[in-house]
């Protein structure tokens, strides 16, 4: 079967900092692929040129064999940390924003039916996380968990057939984690997805991946903390419970020790 998404030989360099270097990924339809890493290996970097907001500085990304360039299109959606929701608008609107920008791009306003089939697809989307109760809320007056599960709907509206996710769950608590964590794993199903996730949260990584990946410098120089980028360290997959495990294990150990080592900090690799 050959690749959904396929990336050789990968570089992003920011003026003389390399960042990453030589990343070759190819990721099936259906995967759900966790992307770990210390922080400033350049995950998110990764993310972004997968979403087309970048251009790699070396190497190429096919979709579907086809080289993308550097923009976004609809068959890839992405959710953020947070910010990702208007403060302005509903949760329906917020919902409904995309389709209204995609088909009315000046006025981002549509009137009696696509209006109409635009509502229902923003309801369903809204029923599909778990908000078709507070369709009518603003997001300040919903928590950070309905928050992220807005910015999903928001995602998955244009219906992607790739779900990026730059540490979606990251600034939510323990208990809401454990339910958007059963939540992503349900629309990954659902909606026949694949995923690639960026997680500081190496435990996270091993329960919902399918396969993890992970970045970290191979070679360093004291004198030139930027002169080597990171590239995949691990490229893990994951068939049962016991790959996870060992995974997890293997990963937490080896993976770059940070300056901080308290697991609390966000500037650390460990379990969440
Ligand atoms: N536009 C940019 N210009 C210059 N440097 C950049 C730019 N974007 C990212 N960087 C640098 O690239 C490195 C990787 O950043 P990136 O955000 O991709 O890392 P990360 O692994 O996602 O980090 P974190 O886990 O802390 O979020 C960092 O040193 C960052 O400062």
């Amino acid at each position: 079967m050959s690749a959904l998404l396929s990336l050789s030989n990968i570089w992003v360099e920011y003026g003389d900092k390399i960042v990453i270097e030589n990343v070759d990924l190819d990721i099936e339809e259906g995967a759900f692929v966790s992307i770990v890493g210390p922080s400033g290996a350049g995950k998110s970097s990764l993310l972004r040129i997968i979403l087309g907001q970048e251009i790699p500085t070396r190497g190429t990304i096919l979709l579907d064999g086809q080289r993308l360039g550097g923009e976004c299109g609809p068959d890839r959606g992405v959710v953020f940390q947070r910010y990702s929701v208007f403060p302005h608008i509903s949760a329906l609107r917020n919902t409904m924003f995309g389709l209204e920008c995609e088909q009315a791009p000046l006025s981002a306003r549509l009137f009696g039916t696509a209006h109409k089939a635009a509502k229902a697809m923003a309801m369903e989307m809204l029923d599909a996380v778990g908000l078709a109760d507070s369709m009518h809320l603003y997001p300040a007056q919903m928590s950070g968990g309905m928050q992220q599960r807005l910015a999903i709907a928001q995602a998955l509206i244009k219906r992607p057939r790739i779900l990026l996710l730059d540490e979606p769950f990251g600034a939510l608590d323990p208990g809401i984690r454990a339910d958007m964590h059963a939540l992503i794993t349900r629309l990954w199903n659902d909606y026949a997805l694949t995923i690639i996730m960026v997680t500081h949260d190496i435990r996270e990584a091993f329960k919902l991946g399918t396969r993890v990946l992970a970045l970290d410098k191979r070679r360093h120089d004291p004198d030139a903390p930027h002169r080597f980028g990171a590239t995949a360290v691990y490229d893990l997959a994951l068939r049962n419970r016991k790959d996870r495990a060992a995974g997890e294990e293997l990963v937490a150990a080896s993976l770059t020790p940070k300056i901080d080592a308290n697991p609390n900090t966000k500037e650390s690799i460990g379990h969440g």
